[in-house]
């Protein structure tokens, strides 16, 4: 691909295999969660999600997506237990999300899309940083909470008011004191499977654990999100919508329910 990847026929999921060959391997992301197959697995934990929002920095558009950024030089937000060994630290959160309200999460369930998707990435302390991690099996932990079209979020709108400083592709903004924790629905019921980024490079080191019960968002506020732009300020505006890869093939993995 000599062009550099997105979301456009010419450069979308499509064609992420042509330059990271992994997009056709035996662990990747997303999938459809068929809840009838998944596993009851009783042994599985409960969510430890700790977050200090002292720890949060930045709002960037990077072009794919819009990220919220955190300080990870300690063990102030993490996340631990569940179906994870050890202390994992939360990097940064995005979203994906769709053109129209029918479509836009990743993970699908029973083939259900959902309106967008929230994605926590956190890294496993056992290696040295989040670059060092992403390249290992065991490297990443991923929590990834559903948005379904309902009542507006309130706790969303922090987050929405600070898009107007980042509409294109390459800005960013302080963006202080949000604590995380308040976009996580009230159910931590999970769903956990191996896995990978859902962006290129695409990288085998996700352990996902997606949550079964989604949080709202109105349709006013979705149309926030896709106000934003996949380009740069002067190049041809183009709208970041349908920031989505489709599931890909299961190929014999297990996915395991942490509720009956
Ligand atoms: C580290 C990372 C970057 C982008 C993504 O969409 C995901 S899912 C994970
Ligand atoms: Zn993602």
């Amino acid at each position: 691909m000599s062009h550099s990847w997105g979301y456009a026929p010419t450069n979308g999921p499509d064609k992420w295999g042509d330059s990271f060959p992994i997009a056709n391997g035996a662990r990747q992301s997303p999938i459809d969660i068929q809840p009838a197959a998944a596993s009851y697995d009783a042994g599985l934990k409960p969510l430890c999600l700790q977050y200090d929002a002292s720890t949060c920095l930045e709002i960037l558009n990077n072009g794919h997506s819009i990220q919220v950024t955190f300080l990870d030089d300690s063990d102030k937000s993490t996340l631990t237990n569940g179906p994870i060994s050890g202390v994992y630290r939360l990097k940064q959160f995005h979203f994906h999300w769709g053109g129209a309200d029918d479509r836009g999460s990743e993970h699908t369930v029973d083939g259900t899309k959902y309106a967008s998707e929230l994605h926590l990435v956190h890294w496993n302390t056992k290696y040295p940083s989040f670059g060092e991690a992403a390249s290992k099996p065991d490297g990443l932990a991923v929590v990834g909470v559903f948005l379904k079209i309902g009542d507006a979020n309130p706790n969303l709108q922090k987050l929405l008011d600070a898009f107007d400083g980042i509409k294109t592709k390459g800005t960013q903004t302080s963006f202080a004191d949000f604590d995380p924790a308040t976009l996580l629905p009230g159910s931590l019921d999970y769903w956990t499977y191996d896995g990978s980024l859902t962006t290129p490079p695409l990288l085998e080191s996700v352990t996902w654990i997606v949550c079964k019960e989604p949080i709202s968002v109105s349709s006013d506020q979705m149309a926030k999100f896709r106000s934003l732009l996949f380009s740069a300020q002067g190049e041809a505006e183009c709208c970041m919508v349908d920031n989505y890869r489709p599931p890909q093939p299961l190929k014999g993995r297990l996915v395991r329910a942490s509720f009956k």
